[in-house]
């Protein structure tokens, strides 16, 4: 049977790997400029967009932290996440993890509390308005100290009951996880779960460290573990989640081409993999056409699709019991 768009759609899953700052359309990041009187160094959004072709992640990480400037208040991080749950209802996101760099904007001298208040305000809303549960992941970025990201956890300390995990991302070549021993090992002890990116373009050594060295309870990316096979029989051995992106691994050349990508080849291999969107606004698709480039250049079935949404439900940060609920929900969609 062929995996139209609407079993695409229709398909309950989490989505665990999406930076909520790579969810802002050109649209409203012209928007926010005007309303903010922000200089963006683009005349349309056509230009924004002509802007997006990059040779690596770095080329990527440079233009998507300049896009962030627009966001000033909280209604800007309020509405900014409000059109992401929007479109990620639409496309059967039933449970979202999502990712916020506060460094992005402390630095900048935004108040930590003014973007955790508007992503706040904008998960309330998706509760009411999708019936969608949403958690937060508070991410260091990995080009600064380890200092700044023990900062960064000290100012999040009166809002830890909003927040579920850290993660650690931005640029991944020269900054190892082991960088981040000490800080990932107190975010443990606040009891605080913990993911990082490992292996999008760091080697299989990335990885290993994640694991071993910040003990992470998820794995985001991880493409290059497939480079060892000691390494891989693990993950699948210890059932860890990983969160798989193809539209971004194809925007930042983590694969040449779409028809290269390894996402059957980690199903078969026995991990957990899942599909999600990373920097939506910047990759070219949510969720839904991530899922449909995977299928096409792929070949994937309805079951695998089914699999790869089972995997985002027993990955994710839920407790057991809603875990149950959106598999029995899954399973009654694939036998209706
Ligand atoms: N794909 C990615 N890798 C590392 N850092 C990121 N920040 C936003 N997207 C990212
Ligand atoms: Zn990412």
């Amino acid at each position: 049977m062929d995996v139209s768009d609407d079993f695409i759609a229709g398909l309950p899953k989490a989505e665990l790997h999406l930076h909520i700052e790579g969810s802002l359309e050109p649209e409203l990041m012209f928007a926010l400029a005007a309303r903010n009187r922000v200089e963006i160094p683009f005349a349309s959004v056509e230009e924004v967009r002509a802007a997006y072709a990059f040779s690596n992640l770095q080329d990527f990480l440079d233009i998507y932290y300049q896009g962030a400037n627009v966001l000033l208040t909280v209604q800007d991080f309020h509405d900014l996440a409000a059109a992401y749950f929007d479109r990620a209802a639409a496309d059967g996101v039933v449970h979202a993890e999502i990712m916020f760099d506060p460094q992005t904007h402390t630095d900048r001298g935004i108040a930590f509390g003014t973007v955790i208040d508007g992503l706040s305000s904008a998960i309330h809303e998706a509760q009411a308005r999708h019936g969608m549960t949403v958690k937060l992941i508070l991410c260091f970025l990995r080009h600064l100290d380890e200092d700044a990201a023990f900062a960064t956890l000290e100012a999040a300390t009166p809002y830890l009951d909003r927040i579920t995990a850290v993660g650690l991302d931005s640029s991944e070549l020269g900054h190892p996880p082991e960088k981040f021993a000490r800080v990932f090992a107190e975010a443990r002890r606040l009891g605080l779960k913990l993911v990082a990116h490992a292996g999008e373009e760091g080697p299989p050594d990335y990885v290993r460290q994640a694991l071993d060295i910040l003990h992470i309870d998820r794995l985001d990316h991880g493409n290059r573990s497939l480079e060892d096979p000691v390494l891989t029989a693990r993950l699948a051995r210890e059932g860890m989640t990983l969160t798989v992106c193809p539209l971004s691994n194809l925007k930042l050349c983590v694969v040449d081409d779409m028809r290269d990508h390894p996402i059957d080849r980690m199903l078969r291999e026995g991990l957990r993999a899942t599909i999600n969107s990373d920097d939506p606004a910047y990759f070219g698709g949510y969720i839904g056409a991530n899922y449909r480039t995977a299928v096409d250049a792929r070949g994937l079935t309805r079951a695998d699709c089914a699999t790869l949404a089972r995997n985002s439900f027993l990955g994710s940060f839920l407790p057991d019991e809603a875990v149950a609920a959106h598999l029995a929900a899954l399973d009654a969609y694939i036998a209706a």
